[in-house]
């Protein structure tokens, strides 16, 4: 007799098989497609460009520009997955919410991808529909528009592109000599061309954290706090357990419900939080695996990827398991070559309790996260400096 209720997973590359296709094929895929290749799903990575990290343990690939909805939408028609799992900010999300209406299933929801993927979405929602705690904002497309914005937040501030990631197109403007320089670099250094910004005032906190949390078919489960350490917008190092007031952690955990709850769908979201004694900013979410979240790699028995698997397929999550102090940092070089090789490897496994990820990105252009170390120890103090020297061991030949 046939349950109808149960999921079922069929073969990969048969007829019956259950497909997932990914619009971005990073590092942060490639752990969900490994967690999804344990259960026999077949998957499909999509990306900018060639030999993407997550391409390269799917089933198969395509090359697209995402930002460019007959691509994207033809692409999707082409393969019919049954579930869309977007990876990246950067992607056509209007078409993803045609295509949602349409049957197709986008993870979480296609409207919480359409909101995060524009700062100006997720910021509206959080600080003026659902009154969360936020840095004070305006929203500027010309630069004029832009100079008045500045005048009414204030120095010290922060700008950032609408559409960016990994700090991309980010400045910190302390001096006023530094407001011309913040509005070229955010027209040029996002993921998405020329637009609108967001200018933030800055927020003056004792430490940020992410609060990763799951939306599952029994309801939500949050993950310990990652602390993490950001330079130039982009993570460089984090930890977990990030130590906390009970009340800082139980106002985390209400900000992040009422969040995640509103965007809805099945599926890891990474809360980005600025605590200040027991005080909590909302900073931003993703309705996806974070950078951050790399050191559950070494720090859970299911990792932030293994979770986003399990509640993206509708199976069950009763339990998450932290494994104690642990600490990630990233391999980040800078330069230029088409084929990078990675010497001194021993060097950075040589303590125990160490574990390194090379993401396989064919090409470096500039600075970007080539890889990760993961490290535990006995405390976050030691997890770190473990990570920090495994990460710092391993060297580059461009
Ligand atoms: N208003 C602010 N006040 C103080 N610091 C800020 C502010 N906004 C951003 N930052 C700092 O810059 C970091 C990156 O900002 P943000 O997360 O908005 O950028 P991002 O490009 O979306 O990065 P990612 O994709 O890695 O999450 C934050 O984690 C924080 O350290
Ligand atoms: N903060 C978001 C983040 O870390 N996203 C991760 O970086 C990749 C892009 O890397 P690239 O710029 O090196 O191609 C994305 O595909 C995703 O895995
Ligand atoms: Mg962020």
């Amino acid at each position: 007799m046939t349950d109808t209720k149960t999921i079922r997973l069929g073969t990969p590359l048969k007829s019956n098989a259950f497909r997932v296709l990914f619009c971005g094929s990073g590092e942060l895929g490639k752990e969900v497609v490994i967690e999804l290749q344990r259960y026999g799903v077949e998957v499909i990575a999509v990306d900018r460009y060639a030999d993407a990290p997550a391409m390269q343990v799917a089933h198969r690939a395509h090359v697209i520009d995402m930002l460019d909805a007959e691509a994207l939408r033809s692409v999707i028609e082409k393969e019919k997955p049954n579930l869309i799992v977007p990876e990246i900010e950067a992607i056509a999300t209007p078409e993803l919410v045609k295509l949602e209406s349409e049957g197709y299933q986008v993870i979480p929801t296609a409207r919480a991808v359409n909101l995060t993927m524009n700062r100006e979405g997720i910021r509206r929602l959080a600080a003026e529909e659902l009154k969360l705690p936020t840095s004070p904002y305006r929203f500027a497309g010309e630069k004029e528009e832009y100079l008045a914005a500045v005048k009414e937040v204030g120095l010290p501030l922060v700008v950032k592109p609408v559409m960016s990631s990994s700090g991309k197109g980010q400045s910190t403007v302390k001096d006023e000599a530094d407001i011309e320089a913040a509005w070229d670099y955010a027209q040029t250094g996002g993921r998405a061309g020329k637009g609108r910004v967001i200018v933030e005032g800055f927020v003056d906190f004792d430490y940020e954290i992410t609060l990763l949390t799951v939306r599952h078919r029994d309801g939500i489960s949050f993950c310990d706090p990652i602390g993490h350490r950001q330079e130039d917008g982009d993570y460089r190092e984090s930890w977990q357990p990030q130590p906390m007031s009970p009340k800082a952690l139980e106002r985390s955990r209400q900000i992040a419900e009422a969040v995640v709850n509103d965007l809805g769908g099945y599926g890891i979201y990474g809360v980005e939080l600025f605590i200040k004694g027991d005080d909590v900013w909302f900073s931003e979410v993703s309705p996806r695996p974070h950078d951050t979240g790399l050191v559950t790699l070494i720090s859970q028995d299911l990792s932030e990827f293994a979770l986003h698997a399990r509640a993206i397929l509708g199976l069950p999550v009763p339990g998450i398991r932290q494994t104690g102090a642990s600490a990630s940092a990233v391999i980040l070089p800078e330069g230029e070559s088409d084929a990078v090789t990675f010497t001194h490897i021993e060097e950075a496994l040589t303590q125990p309790d160490t574990q390194l990820r090379l993401f396989g990105k064919p090409e470096l252009k500039g600075r970007r996260r080539m890889g990760v170390a993961l490290a535990r120890a006995e405390t976050i103090d030691e997890a770190r400096s473990r990570a920090l020297r495994a990460a710092a061991a391993v060297k580059i030949e461009l």
